[in-house]
């Protein structure tokens, strides 16, 4: 195989690093105040979502350097290998076609000579029906009672990705169904969780692609203890348990039967699936019409990306900008503050999306990058970040690029809530980019030993992204919008993004200790010294109690 051109050697990274150096002292000031359009123009739409970057430290010659390097690293021919099923995921040897999950009915995409559109859509069918009749309340419990609580028993991308869009989407939800999301091995969780629920009137459903996750099972296997304490017969399992998986044998193994699983397939990512199967508690909370819809918000995404010039290109946009603070400026971390209450869940949510799939430190070939890959992805709903956070991100001394997310409508008309939350979003934007000079802190007559408290330097970058309404379609959209964000930077850097190596050894020790806490004779430990103590001290306290 012959290795691509090292990602700081290529052409227009260099130029970049020119360019740096002559633009990082440039205020957003200067570069409004040299372009009257500069706000209207720096601006592109797709998929019903709408994206001002202009308060970005960047110029004409920046994005054209940018979308060089995008061209020089081929991220186009990566994409098109993706859409088109290749094996992109090199270090597992699979395809990742999450975006045949949303390809509609009578599509093609092929997998191993097959086309799996037709398979997807018998497990969407499949689904939906299992919904309808628990929303009608004709799936009844063992005991002939209707199901009124839900709980999805699962961690990570069989988590993350259900719990933010059923926040997401609460709106559209059907209200007398209580869904509730057990992720934590604590089993706190598990026992908060299903707090106050009657056994009789609860649907587990255990999501788990490998079906192996130590957490999942754990939580799993004490939901069936905690169902069987009441309902006392083992047939029971089958009224209140059904799995989402890729491991039919395992599925059965725990005890569920196969025709109560809904499947999805290895070229489908755990932080990619929430449009699978994965995301049968949110399908049954809104319904299946609203989940096709959310599938369609996804697929219009996917033809934006796929089709756009790069220059318009919302996914393309939002990479090249990320790769240019977190490469140039050195930023450790994004901010991603959506200014809406129902997306409570979305920074959680990207944090697994983005540093789960790049938080790598070696290129597609295994040699050590000399570059920074995925940054920090952090963030809260607005307003609520502005009394924690922000003070660090208007006065500190950390570059700390934000995306503000907003809707021109609300769901919840409550007048006047919604103009004072949209015009927060406005204002910081404008604060963060153009700050308070000292001269306007002097003009307001503030004591001179003050002055120096009350300066913002501004040149914050931040984009703001628009949409009408907080609907299911968009909500799809501005998911694939990360992902495919998230995409370009991988490309871009030359790494993996669709392994997760990092979380194995941990896993790995884990395994290994839990006996070593269990064990009743004290075990010969072998670990380092802090850990052999801390293994100590904790068997100790657990014989005191
Ligand atoms: O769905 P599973 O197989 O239980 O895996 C859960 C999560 O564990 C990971 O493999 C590692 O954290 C994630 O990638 C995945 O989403």
């Amino acid at each position: 195989m012959t290795k691509p051109t090292s990602l700081t050697q290529q052409p227009a990274w260099q130029a970049l690093e020119r360019h740096y150096d002559q633009l990082k002292d440039k205020q957003l000031r200067e570069l409004f105040a040299d372009d009257a359009g500069r706000g209207e123009k720096l601006t592109a739409e797709g998929a019903g979502l709408f994206l001002d970057y202009s308060k970005n430290r960047v110029t004409d010659e920046t994005l054209r350097l940018l979308l060089q390097l995008a061209e020089q690293t081929g991220v186009a021919a990566k994409r098109d290998a993706m859409f088109a099923g290749e094996k992109i995921n090199v270090t597992e040897g699979r395809a990742v076609l999450h975006t045949a999950l949303r390809v509609p009915k009578g599509g093609t995409v092929m997998v191993d000579g097959v086309n799996v559109v037709p398979e997807v859509h018998a497990v969407l069918d499949k689904m939906a029906a299992f919904a309808d009749q628990v929303r009608a309340g004709t799936w009844l419990g063992y005991t002939g009672k209707p199901i009124k609580n839900i709980v999805n028993i699962g961690i990570g991308g069989s988590d993350l990705g259900p719990v933010m869009a059923y926040e997401g989407l609460k709106f559209y939800s059907q209200r007398n169904l209580t869904v509730r999301f057990v992720s934590n091995v604590d089993g706190t969780d598990l026992v908060e969780k299903t707090h106050g629920f009657d056994p009789a009137e609860t649907l587990f459903i255990v999501s788990s692609k490998t079906f192996t996750t130590q957490e999942t099972m754990a939580n799993a296997t004490s939901a069936r203890a905690w169902l069987l304490g009441t309902l006392k017969d083992d047939s029971a399992v089958a009224r209140h348990f059904v799995a989402v998986s890729t491991n039919a044998e395992a599925v059965s193994k725990f005890g569920i039967d196969t025709t109560n699983m809904f499947g999805f397939w290895d070229w489908v990512g755990g932080r990619y699936s929430m449009d699978s199967a994965i995301g049968l508690s949110l399908m049954i909370a809104v319904g299946p019409a609203h989940f096709q819809e959310l599938l369609a918000g996804f697929h219009e995404m996917d033809e934006h990306f796929r089709t756009a010039p790069a220059d318009k290109n919302l996914p393309m946009l939002l990479a090249l900008l990320g790769v240019w603070y977190d490469d140039f400026f050195d930023a450790q971390t994004v901010a991603i503050l959506p200014y809406d209450q129902y997306l409570s869940h979305f920074s959680a949510y990207l944090q697994q999306l983005d540093m789960e799939s790049n938080g790598k430190h070696v290129t597609l070939e295994g040699d050590l990058v000399d570059y920074q890959t995925g940054p920090v992805i952090w963030g809260q709903p607005g307003t609520n970040g502005q009394h924690a956070f922000y003070q660090l991100i208007h006065q500190g001394t950390k570059l700390i690029p934000c995306d503000f997310i907003g809707f021109i409508q609300t769901l919840n008309p409550l007048t006047p809530h919604h103009d004072l939350l949209m015009a927060n979003v406005f204002a910081q934007t404008e604060a963060l980019a153009f700050g308070k000079t000292r001269q306007e802190v002097e003009a307001d007559g503030v004591e001179a030993e003050q002055v120096a408290h009350r300066v913002f330097e501004g040149n914050r970058p931040t984009n703001t992204i628009l949409a009408d309404k907080l609907t299911p379609r968009i909500l799809g959209s501005l998911i694939a919008l990360y992902e495919h964000k998230v995409f370009v930077q991988g490309a871009i850097w030359n790494i993996n993004s669709f392994d997760q190596w990092g979380v194995e050894l941990g896993k790995v020790l884990a395994s290994k200790i839990v006996p070593e806490l269990q064990a009743g004779a004290e075990p010969d430990l072998q670990h380092d010294s802090s850990t052999n103590a801390l293994i100590r001290r904790y068997r100790a306290g657990r014989r005191a109690e």
